[in-house]
């Protein structure tokens, strides 16, 4: 079942504490899953600290938060559904294409929720509305990987 808009409205509260930290971010999950850098053929094997400051890791950081950005906005509201369920199985097919699995997307699902609960303002009703509306696109990309 959808959200509820008070959950809607803690996502994007607490997304707005972070989203424009980009770089971060995608530091955080290459640090965390060096598994997931590996599939980057700009990144693979290189050192994080000599990648995090380049252009191309900004851009690469842009393109995957700024993805995230958009599910947020449309998030709580059922007229958003069938652009939200496009963009969904647009990542899906992609990432599909390139090999990526299961276990790599949830790997990336919990290095995001942790850098949430530790960067964006967090208690447990934040957190609740972050599982119910990850369960969701997760299942929907899952449908389609
Ligand atoms: C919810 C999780 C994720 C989001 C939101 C996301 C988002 C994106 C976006 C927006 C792009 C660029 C457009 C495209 O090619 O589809 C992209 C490219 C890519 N993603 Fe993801 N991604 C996610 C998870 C992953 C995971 C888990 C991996 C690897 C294990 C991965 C590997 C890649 C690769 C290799 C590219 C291509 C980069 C290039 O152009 O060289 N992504 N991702």
């Amino acid at each position: 079942d959808p959200v509820s808009s008070d959950q809607a409205n803690a996502i994007r509260a607490s997304w707005a504490g972070v989203k424009h930290n980009e770089v971060d971010i995608l530091a955080a999950v290459f640090s965390d899953h060096p598994d997931i850098q590996a599939r980057f053929p700009q990144f693979a094997g290189k050192d994080l600290a000599s990648i995090k400051d380049t252009g191309a890791f900004a851009t690469h950081a842009g393109r995957i938060v700024g993805f995230i950005s958009e599910i947020v906005a449309l998030v709580g509201n059922e007229s958003n559904a069938p652009a939200m369920a496009t963009l969904i199985n647009e990542l899906s097919t992609s990432h599909h294409n390139r090999g990526i699995t299961k276990g790599q997307f949830n790997e990336f699902r919990s290095s995001l929720v942790s850098y949430l609960s530790s960067h964006a303002s967090w208690n447990d009703a934040t957190a609740d509305a972050w599982t119910h509306g990850l369960d969701n696109i997760f299942g929907m990309i899952f449908a389609h990987l």
